[in-house]
């Protein structure tokens, strides 16, 4: 495939997406200064709808309601998307899911409120790969707690299988933390089975959903799953910064016995009481106040996922990566770039990684070439695919550009010799 045939063959896709039209939602779709931004899974981009309803809550909500927004709904709102959330994108009932802090405080409170329940345990089950945040939660905990942590090593272009954990796990695991979809090589974990693998062993199961929420769909009852977090700044375009989303199964709710003791999460925060009492429900894993403004805009694109249907946008989020993948070994194999994600479209989310020696350094060039992808030690270039806002043709860019940039390195090539593709043509 030339780079010409790549943007020919995008053109195709494109015309024929059934999702196309939806791109225009987003803010910045027809910025020429970006050619390619492929980095949604680390920041998605903002609806324009967003924009306009950030400003109309200021100005008549928070400007005309003033303190009497709180009575009026604002205190109701981190469990009316969770509830949302949970519905269109968790496969999660009513009443478990709620949105708080950043993944990394909810990550803590779960994990301590697991191995809270399973007394006498002495072990946390983790993989080496797992997001750095997960890794240094967990090992903060096994400090405080006295316990110790259980590695799993993992191949670089995949993540913890089911056999991985079924030799993990025994009598003295009191919890497993995993990433439904790896961050770095996209691999999606068989969540039911490892799920049922480690309650097989008496433990409970943490699930980091970052990567996948709003790109691959999760069946969260279905599955078993004990308790579940992630960003809503990804694919669910919440926001740099924004608020994160977490999931407690009902039958741990009532028991629940998480760390960070705050009024919100008690069960009569008017009253001022002497004694902490946890309320009832998904809200005793609230410790403070709601980030009401930080919500706003993960609401917009929950409610246009929810339009869409989580299958659509699963079916094109797994066109794109396809697209990826054939582009890769069409146009950049040849240079030596090794694709470190699964081959298989059903086992991998909405991103994938490429390694190439030349890539450490290459990310500030690319963006000069208005090509925004991101990079990941020690070699890897990941292209993070939103199924609603990225275009097959962003697609062809990126990998004609990053092909341009590697002729580049290899050969001294001037600007003229740049890959039709990352100049646009065509
Ligand atoms: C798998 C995973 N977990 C957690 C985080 C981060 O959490 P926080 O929002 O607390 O920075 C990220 C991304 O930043 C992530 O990819
Ligand atoms: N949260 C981020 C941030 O504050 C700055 C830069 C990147 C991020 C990310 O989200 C990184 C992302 N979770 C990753 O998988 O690498």
């Amino acid at each position: 495939m030339t780079g010409f045939d790549l943007l020919t063959r995008a053109a195709d896709l494109d015309a024929a997406d059934p999702l196309g039209p939806h791109r225009a939602l987003f803010l910045g779709t027809n910025d020429d200064a970006v050619l390619s931004y492929l980095d949604g899974n680390s920041l998605g981009r903002p609806l324009t709808a967003t924009m306009d309803g950030l400003a109309s809550f200021v100005r008549d909500q928070w400007g005309g309601r003033l303190i009497r927004g709180w009575d009026e709904g604002w205190l109701g709102q981190a469990e009316r998307i969770g509830d949302q959330l949970g519905r269109v994108a968790l496969g999660a009932a009513a009443g478990q899911c709620v949105v708080a802090d950043s993944t990394s405080v909810l990550l803590y409170k779960l994990a301590r409120a697991a191995v809270a329940a399973r007394p006498g345990r002495t072990e946390i089950v983790i993989d080496r790969d797992n997001f750095p945040t997960d890794r240094f939660i967990v090992e903060g905990i096994a400090r405080e707690r006295g316990l110790t942590l259980r590695w799993i090593d993992v191949a670089y272009d995949g993540g913890a299988t089911p056999a991985d954990v079924a030799a993990a796990v025994g009598p003295d695991t009191a919890l497993v933390l995993l990433s439904h979809v790896a961050y770095r090589s996209g691999f999606i974990a068989d969540v039911p089975a490892i799920t049922g693998i480690a309650h097989d062993a008496g433990a409970l199961v943490l699930w980091d959903l970052s990567h996948s929420v709003g790109s691959v769909p999760a069946d969260l009852d279905a599955w078993d799953v004990d308790f579940a977090a992630g960003c809503s700044y990804k694919y669910l375009n919440g926001g740099p910064g924004a608020p994160a989303w977490a999931y407690v199964a009902e039958r741990h709710l009532p028991t629940l016995d998480q760390p960070i003791l705050g009024w919100l999460g008690s069960a009569d925060p008017f009253a001022m009481g002497a004694a902490y009492q946890p309320a009832d429900g998904i809200r005793r894993l609230v410790s403070g106040t709601p980030p009401i403004v930080g919500m706003l805009p993960m609401q917009d694109m929950i409610t246009l996922i929810e339009e869409v249907g989580m299958p659509a946008v699963r079916a094109k989020s797994e066109d794109l990566t396809a697209f990826a993948v054939d582009a890769v070994d069409a146009v950049l194999a040849p240079y030596g770039v090794v694709l470190a994600s699964p081959r298989a479209a059903q086992d991998r989310g909405g991103h994938i990684t490429v390694d190439h020696p030349a890539f450490a350094g290459m990310v500030p060039e690319l963006w000069q070439d208005g090509v925004i992808p991101d990079y990941r030690n020690p070699n890897g270039i990941r292209l993070g695919l939103s199924p609603l806002s990225t275009s097959f043709r962003e697609v062809a860019l990126a990998v004609g550009a990053i092909a341009a940039r590697l002729e580049q390195a290899a050969h001294g090539a001037g600007a003229d010799r740049l890959h039709p593709a990352a100049r646009g043509a065509g």
